[in-house]
C-alpha cells in the first residue's frame, strides 16, 4: 500500500522543532522515555489479555528489545506489547493532546528569547514539567520509523517522519504484533553530549541508570561478543547472529530493602510512572505486614499536574498483585483529596482479574486506602516538622487540594488539619498549624479567628482586621476558594471555635476590657440611639442592622454578616457552582470614635430633615462595601453623591 503523507498538527510541530534543534542537553533520556513507553504497552497487553480471555495474544514471553546496528548507524527498540491501531498512531503521534501544550509552548519560547545564562536550565525545567514522551527521539534522531501493530488486529502500521512538518503513514501486511521504533542517529557529537548510542556500554549503562527497575525484561540484541565490548571496540564487525542479553536487573524497588536503594533510583520509578521529568519531592514507603500484606511507594510531585483541578486527569496508583501490574490509574486507593500522589501498591492477597466495580467495596482495598492517607497525612506532617522548606514548597502547590479532605474525609480531619498550614498575621513570612496558632492564643481569647477574601492584601486591609489588630490578636489569612467551605465544615480545633472576624458581634480584649467595652458602649448606644434608628430606615432595604462597631480603630464603617448568615466570599461561589443563592441582608457597623460618624450625630441632630443627609446614609454604606472588596450597588449613584459632596469642599 502506499504512503499517506500528513501534516503534523500546529503544536506538534513547533515540539518538534525544539527537539530537532535540542534544547535539552541530557539526551541520553530519549531511550529512558522510549523504553517507558514500550513498557507501558506490555502492561496494558498484560492487562488486556487477563480481562479478556478471547484476545488471541502470546503472552508468554512479553518483553522489550534494543538493537543497536552500528554500521547502519541505528538504533531500534522494540516490544511486543499492546501496539497501536493506524488511528492511533495517527491520534497519538501526529498530534499532541496534552492540555497546555500550547502555553507550555509559549513559554519555552520566552525563554530561549531571553539573554538570561541559565536559560537553557530554565527550558529545561519547564520540559520536566511537561515531558515530551516519544518525542524525544528526533533529539537524537534525524528520522524515526515506528512499526507497529495492535494486538487482535491483522495489518499494521509504519509511520516516518523526519521531525520536520510532515509524517508518512503506510499499512503493513506483515507486521509483527508489538511496536519498533528504529531511530537513525545524528552523528556522534561528544560536545553537544550526542553520544554513540549504538554502544552497547553506552545503552546498558542508560537502562541501568533509569530503567533497571522496569519489570519486563530488557534485553540487548548485539552480533555475537559485541554485547560484552568495551566502549569504541569494532568487535562484532563481522556480524555473527544476534545474542539478546538481559541487562535490567527487573527487582521491583518497592520489594528491595530501603538502604540498598537509592534515591536515584526511586526517583526514576517516579518519573516512569508519573511521566514526569523532574524529581518527586517527597517518597513514602509502606510495608505492610500481617493477614493482608502488601508494599507501597508513594510519591509526592514536585508540581501540580497540569490536570490536577480538571475532571478526568490521570488519578489515582498502579496496583500490582505480586508483582504484576493489574491496573494503571486505580483511584481507589487514594481520597480525592490526595489525588496528586503517585505510586505503585504491591498486593499479596487480592484477585488477578479483579474488576472496577468490585474494588470500590473490596474489604483490603479500603483498608489500604485509609491506611495509605494516614501515612501521606503523617508525612506531610513530619516534613513540616524536619524539612520546612521542603514542605513550604508543597504546600503552596497542594495545598488548596489537601484541604479539600476537610469537606468530606471525616475520620482523618484531624489528621488532615495537622498537616495544615495557613497565613496569619503573625508573621507574614512563616504558615502556621493550628497548633502553633492555640498555643499563641492571648488570655481570655475564646475562638481561632480567620478572615477569607480573594488576596493577602485584601484581607490584612480589610477594615474587620483593625480591632483585631490593635489589641495583637492572631487572625488566620484565608484566600484559597475551598477556604470558604471548610471553615463550616470544621466547627472547632481542639475545643476552641473558628470564628470569622467579618460575622458576628466582635468581642475583643480581656474579661476586664470587655466588660468595660460594654459599658461604653452602653452609653454610645444612647447618644447614637437616633442616628442608629434614623439610618436603619434609610438603609432598610439594603441592611437588616445599623449597629456600634467594637472591631473598627480607623474606619468610619464595615459591612459584617450574622453569625449564621454565608459569607458574600461563599455566595458568589456557589453561585457561579450554578446554585441558588437568595441575598442575605448584612449588618452595617459604625465606628462611633471616627470624625464623620460622630460628624454624622451632630449633623442628624441638628437637622434630622435635611434631605442632604440622607444621600449621606448611602456613601457611609457604600464605603463600608468598598472597604471589603464589595461594591455598592449602583455604582454610578454612589459616585454622583460622592462627587457633589466633594465640589463642595473645593
Ligand atoms: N511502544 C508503544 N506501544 C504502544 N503505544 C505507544 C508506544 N509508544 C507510544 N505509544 C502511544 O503513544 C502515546 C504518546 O506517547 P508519548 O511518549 O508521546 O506520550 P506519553 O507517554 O503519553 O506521555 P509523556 O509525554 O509524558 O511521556 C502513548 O500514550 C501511547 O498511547
Amino acid at each position: 500500500m502506499t504512503a499517506e503523507t500528513f501534516e503534523f498538527q500546529v503544536e506538534a510541530r513547533q515540539l518538534l522543532q525544539m527537539m530537532v534543534h535540542s534544547i535539552y542537553s541530557n539526551k541520553d533520556v530519549f531511550l529512558r522515555e522510549l523504553v517507558s513507553n514500550a513498557s507501558d504497552a506490555l502492561d496494558k497487553l498484560r492487562i488486556e489479555a487477563l480481562r479478556d480471555d478471547a484476545l488471541d495474544v502470546d503472552v508468554s514471553d512479553l518483553h522489550i528489545e534494543i538493537e543497536p546496528d552500528k554500521d547502519a548507524r541505528t538504533l531500534t527498540i522494540r516490544d511486543n506489547g499492546i501496539g497501536m491501531s493506524r488511528d492511533e498512531v495517527v491520534g497519538l503521534i501526529g498530534t499532541i493532546a496534552k492540555s497546555g501544550t500550547a502555553e507550555f509552548l509559549r513559554k519555552l519560547k520566552e525563554v530561549q528569547k531571553t539573554d538570561n545564562p541559565d536559560r537553557a536550565a530554565a527550558a529545561e525545567g519547564l520540559i520536566g514539567q511537561f515531558g515530551v514522551g516519544f518525542y524525544s527521539a528526533f533529539m537524537v534522531a534525524d528520522e524515526v520509523t515506528l512499526l507497529t501493530r495492535r494486538a487482535g488486529e491483522d495489518a499494521g502500521t509504519r509511520w516516518t517522519s523526519t521531525g520536520e512538518g510532515t509524517y508518512t503513514v503506510e499499512t503493513v501486511a506483515d507486521a509483527p504484533q508489538g511496536t519498533s521504533v528504529t531511530l537513525r542517529l545524528k552523528p556522534v557529537d561528544n560536545d553537544d553530549r550526542l553520544f554513540d548510542y549504538t554502544s552497547p556500554w553506552k545503552i546498558k549503562e542508560i537502562v541501568k541508570r533509569y530503567s533497571d527497575f522496569i519489570t519486563w525484561p530488557i534485553r540487548l540484541v548485539t552480533a555475537a561478543g559485541e554485547g560484552s565490548a568495551e566502549e569504541g571496540s569494532e568487535d562484532g564487525e563481522d556480524g555473527g547472529k544476534p545474542e539478546p542479553e538481559t541487562i535490567n536487573s527487573r527487582q521491583a524497588l518497592w520489594a528491595r530493602p530501603r538502604n540498598e536503594v537509592s534515591d536515584e533510583e526511586y526517583h526514576e520509578l517516579y518519573k516512569h510512572i508519573s511521566h514526569d521529568w523532574a524529581d518527586p519531592l517527597e517518597t513514602v514507603r509502606i510495608h505492610a505486614e500481617g493477614t493482608f500484606e502488601y508494599q507501597a511507594l508513594l510519591f509526592l510531585p514536585a508540581r501540580p499536574p497540569r490536570d490536577l483541578f480538571t475532571q478526568g486527569g490521570s488519578r489515582g496508583l498502579q496496583l500490582y498483585v505480586k508483582r504484576v501490574l493489574i491496573m494503571e490509574d486505580c483511584e481507589e486507593l487514594v481520597p480525592p483529596y490526595l489525588r496528586f500522589v503517585k505510586g505503585v501498591v504491591d498486593a499479596q492477597d487480592l484477585s488477578l482479574n479483579i474488576s472496577r466495580e468490585i474494588l470500590q467495596q473490596d474489604r483490603h482495598i479500603q483498608m489500604m486506602r485509609r491506611r495509605l492517607a494516614k501515612k501521606v497525612l503523617s508525612t506531610l506532617k513530619e516534613m513540616r516538622a524536619k524539612r520546612p522548606e521542603k514542605y513550604a514548597e508543597f504546600w503552596r502547590e497542594f495545598g488548596p487540594v489537601v484541604k479539600e479532605g476537610l469537606l468530606n474525609d471525616f475520620e482523618n480531619r484531624d489528621a488532615i488539619l495537622a498537616a495544615c498550614s495557613f497565613a496569619t498575621t503573625h508573621d507574614p513570612e512563616k504558615t502556621a498549624t493550628l497548633q502553633e496558632y492555640v498555643e499563641r492564643m492571648k488570655e481570655g481569647q475564646e475562638h481561632i479567628y480567620y478572615l477569607t477574601g480573594p488576596s493577602r492584601a485584601a484581607v490584612e486591609n480589610s477594615p474587620h482586621m483593625e480591632g483585631y489588630r490593635d489589641k495583637g490578636l492572631e487572625v488566620l489569612v484565608l484566600t484559597d476558594p475551598v477556604d470558604e467551605l471548610w471553615v463550616d465544615a470544621v466547627p472547632d480545633f481542639q475545643g476552641k471555635r473558628l470564628r470569622s472576624i467579618a460575622k458576628g458581634e466582635a468581642e475583643l480584649g480581656t474579661e476586664e476590657e470587655k466588660e468595660q467595652a460594654k459599658a461604653e458602649r452602653e452609653q454610645q448606644r444612647q447618644e447614637y440611639g437616633d442616628l442608629l434608628e434614623w439610618l436603619g430606615g434609610r438603609l432598610g432595604d439594603e441592611v437588616k442592622e445599623v449597629r456600634l462597631s467594637s472591631r473598627l480603630t480607623t474606619s468610619p464603617a464595615c459591612v459584617v454578616s450574622d453569625t449564621d448568615d454565608v459569607t458574600p466570599g461563599l455566595r458568589n461561589m456557589l453561585r457561579a457552582m450554578g446554585q441558588e443563592m437568595p441575598e442575605s441582608k448584612r449588618i452595617l457597623e459604625l465606628n462611633p470614635d471616627h470624625p464623620l460618624i460622630t460628624g454624622l450625630r451632630k449633623a442628624h441632630a441638628g437637622r434630622a430633615s435635611d434631605p442632604e443627609l440622607s444621600g449621606m446614609a448611602e456613601i457611609v454604606y457604600g464605603m463600608a462595601l468598598l472597604a471589603e472588596g464589595g461594591r455598592p450597588d449602583d455604582p454610578s449613584r454612589f459616585t454622583k453623591l460622592l462627587a457633589e459632596r466633594l465640589e463642595r469642599t473645593l
